[in-house]
């Protein structure tokens, strides 16, 4: 391969080799000083795989091309970087690229059903479950649509499903992804640059040069003779990690959740509710990203307050023009967006295989042994985990809060009744609009709605919105 690089005018060579490391396997070594920010690697446009390059390819591009709907990026690099393996001739560079590449891959999803039990419950599992199903339909459709339609550039035989998960995992852990100045992404995969493994201590330090279409790798960080030079993937959370690279970072601290919120098309006031969540930047389905740095954010609540909202929530925010996406819209609402929170929280965590501490006693125990497919998995459980808690303590946190508030504003001297029911009670919920009556629950504000209506309409603040 290292011909090929140098005639096909790779810039770097002399200064880097490919070496095994203890921590993450092979990478690349550096063969002198590099100061930060210096360049160490070119590797020209015309050797990186793109979907223009096999598009633009004599063969496989006009059937690429020809095809009534075009395959997705990672499909038409995967189905590229195959065609190129399949080949018996030609391609001398690019096949001594592929060559270099990993025989087998460790994403989760070729964990065994025990591999993946460890991470029972986390996002990772269920996405894991659903991928190796879409793979399953997305190879025979291609089989179908792409493969049996021309058996003389796809045989079979080098294109089994086994091949293209490969094929698919080569693309996941291998591929760059660079914005363009006209605002388009590229994804690419470099030979030579995609020897450098990855490490969250070292600056971002791979681009990609528009205008040239070459790639360039800078020093991250100082390096001396020896070092393994790294490059920064990026800030991704072990769940991502292990499905796309097949590692993980102990103690990641870029770990998430991701809390699918959704709502049925058939839910009272749905398209009401539809055009506020769109109004906030959402949508009915709405998958939001719980982190260790922001277990709750002010997404999940935008969306669940206007899920949540009932008549007259909705009345509310049409009266009171009310950002009903960003501020509370009426304690009730509040109140039910947060204990629906709490329970769906205590539910996910209940849902977990193993808890944080089993696992933690598991882990040191040895029972999992480092490196592992269950290791990964179980630190991914762990990773979830931790978000979820989190989440789940500041939704208590602010109920907890809104109660007490609730409480000062109905006094503690005079216990008040129910406007509805006259039942006397500590915890009453105000009206959120009018502030003026008081329910014991959500059953009986909303069969008080039509008697209370005009009074509420007539002593609500004419301006400004509910208070916080
Ligand atoms: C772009 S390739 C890097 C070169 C790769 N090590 C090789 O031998 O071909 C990405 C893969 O390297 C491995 N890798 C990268 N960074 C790693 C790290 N910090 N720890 C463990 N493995 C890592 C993972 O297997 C990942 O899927």
């Amino acid at each position: 391969m290292e011909s090929w690089l140098r005639d096909s005018g790779v810039v770097g060579l002399d200064d880097l080799k490919l070496a095994d490391f203890p921590a993450t396997g092979r990478g690349l070594g550096s063969l002198r000083h590099f100061k930060e920010g210096e360049r160490i690697l070119t590797v020209p446009s015309g050797i990186l795989w793109t979907v223009e390059h096999a598009y633009a390819d004599s063969i496989i591009g006009p059937v690429l091309q020809s095809m009534q709907r075009a395959l997705s990026v990672d499909d038409t690099l995967a189905i590229y970087i195959l065609f190129v393996r399949s080949r018996e001739s030609g391609y001398n560079g690019l096949r001594r690229h592929v060559e270099a590449l990993p025989t087998s891959y460790s994403s989760s999803i070729f964990f065994t059903d025990d591999e993946l039990e460890a991470c029972a419950g986390s996002s990772l599992y269920t996405i894991t479950k659903q991928l190796k199903q879409q793979i399953q339909d997305d190879y025979r459709t291609l089989v179908e649509g792409l493969f049996a339609e021309h058996l003389d550039i796809f045989p079979l035989g080098k294109f089994t499903i086994e091949d293209y998960k490969w094929a698919l995992c080569t693309v996941w852990s291998r591929a760059m992804d660079f914005a363009q100045p006209d605002g388009k992404s590229i994804r690419l995969l470099a030979p030579f640059a995609d020897m450098l493994n990855h490490s969250p201590d070292v600056k971002q330090c791979h681009a990609y040069d528009a205008s040239s279409g070459d790639l360039y790798i800078l020093a991250g960080k100082d390096y001396e003779p020896g070092d393994q030079v790294f490059i920064n993937y990026g800030s991704i959370p072990n769940n991502r990690l292990l499905r796309l690279y097949g590692f993980v970072v102990p103690n990641n601290p870029n770990d998430n959740y991701d809390l699918v919120l959704m709502t049925q098309p058939g839910a009272p006031f749905f398209e009401q509710k539809r055009k506020l969540w769109v109004s906030a930047g959402l949508d009915s389905v709405s998958t939001i990203s719980l982190s260790l740095n922001d277990p709750l954010p002010k997404s999940v609540l935008r969306y669940l307050r206007v899920q949540r909202a009932d008549e007259s929530d909705l009345a509310i925010i049409t009266l009171q023009q009310i950002d009903a996406t960003d501020k509370i819209i009426s304690i009730s609402n509040e109140v039910e967006v947060l204990q629906a929170l709490i329970e769906s929280f205590r539910e996910l965590l209940h849902n977990f295989g193993t808890q944080i501490e089993k696992l933690d006693e598991q882990l040191a125990e040895g029972i999992y042994p480092p490196g592992t497919n269950a290791w990964s998995a179980a630190h991914v459980s762990l990773g979830e985990q931790r978000v979820l808690r989190l989440a789940r303590q500041r939704a208590e946190d602010l109920l907890a809060a809104l109660e007490g508030r609730n409480r000062v504003d109905s006094g503690f001297s005079a216990p008040v009744r129910c406007a509805n029911c006259a039942k006397v009670a500590v915890e009453l919920m105000l009206c959120g609009r009018c502030k003026a009556v008081r329910y014991c629950g959500r059953t009986c504000q909303v069969a008080h709605y039509k008697e209370h209506k005009a009074l509420c309409q007539a002593t609500a603040p004419k301006s400004g919105s509910v208070k916080k």
